[in-house]
């Protein structure tokens, strides 16, 4: 991340959550949303500005999963983990956070630069849920910030704490998924030769996970993408 090249955020979440509402009220631009799920098939860019600092904003498609079942969600993972935005901001719908929250542990799997960001607070304030972010945020270790898009309400906090993650004012150390003590054993003898492959490029847990899942995609593409000398930067290919 240097000065003045334009910090890169990405927005994962469920389908119909808000992102592109978010998305929307972030960078002002009248791009069409509806309410409908798995609408948003192409990636959507967009930039602002805020404390003197560029930002570009990517939308992702809504998916529950990024185990690469589906396109939408092989797009949404493969833009996490090659693209490598500065920040992830995964947002979730307050009204059924549960179900939510496992997209949010698994792009926690990937990268630590995570922002959660729980919308449609008004809804959830409707149905009488009450949601005790600071609770959250110990236990998942990550900022956890209430906003409702539509509303606008709750931007000024988000972005400020962009703005803090950016400034290394705010360090996060996202909860980590344990697995069985036999997995857990297997992922320790897999992460050393894992990391002599892929270095600090991707998370080396994380891969050794997939791969002991049977899921050898992401390091097939990995090593596509090294072989045609593509880094972090070759944003646009994904960018409409
Ligand atoms: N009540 C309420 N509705 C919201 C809020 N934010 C978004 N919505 C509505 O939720 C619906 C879905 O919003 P989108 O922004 O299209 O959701 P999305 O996550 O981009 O959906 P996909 O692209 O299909 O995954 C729309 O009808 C929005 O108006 C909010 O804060 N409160
Ligand atoms: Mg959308």
């Amino acid at each position: 991340m240097t000065q003045n090249q334009p910090i890169k955020i990405a927005l994962a979440g469920n389908p119909n959550v808000g992102k592109s509402t978010l998305f929307n009220t972030l960078t002002g631009l009248k791009q069409h949303t509806g309410n409908w799920p798995g609408k948003t098939v192409v990636l959507a860019e967009g930039s602002f500005s805020f404390k003197g600092r560029e930002y570009t904003i990517v939308d992702l498609p809504g998916t529950y999963s990024l185990l690469s079942t589906s396109a939408d969600e092989e797009v949404a993972r493969d833009f996490i983990v090659f693209e490598k935005p500065d920040i992830t901001i995964v947002v979730v719908d307050a009204t059924t956070l549960e179900r939510n929250l496992n997209l949010a542990l698994q792009v926690m799997e990937i990268t630590d630069r995570v922002i959660l960001c729980i919308n449609l607070i008004d809804e959830a304030k409707k149905k009488g849920i009450i949601i005790h972010e600071n609770i959250m945020m110990d236990k998942l270790g990550v900022p956890v910030i209430k906003i409702s898009a539509r509303n606008k309400m709750g931007i000024p906090l988000l972005l400020d704490t962009i703005d803090r993650m950016v400034t290394g004012k705010i360090t996060t150390s996202p909860y980590q998924m344990k697995y069985s003590e036999e997995v857990e054993e297997k992922l320790n003898q897999l992460i050393p030769k894992v990391e002599k492959l892929v270095g600090n490029d991707l998370s080396p847990r994380w891969l050794a996970l997939k791969l002991l899942d049977g899921d050898e995609s992401i390091l097939q593409t990995y090593i596509k993408r090294k072989e045609q000398g593509q880094g972090a930067e070759k944003t646009n290919e994904y960018v409409r």
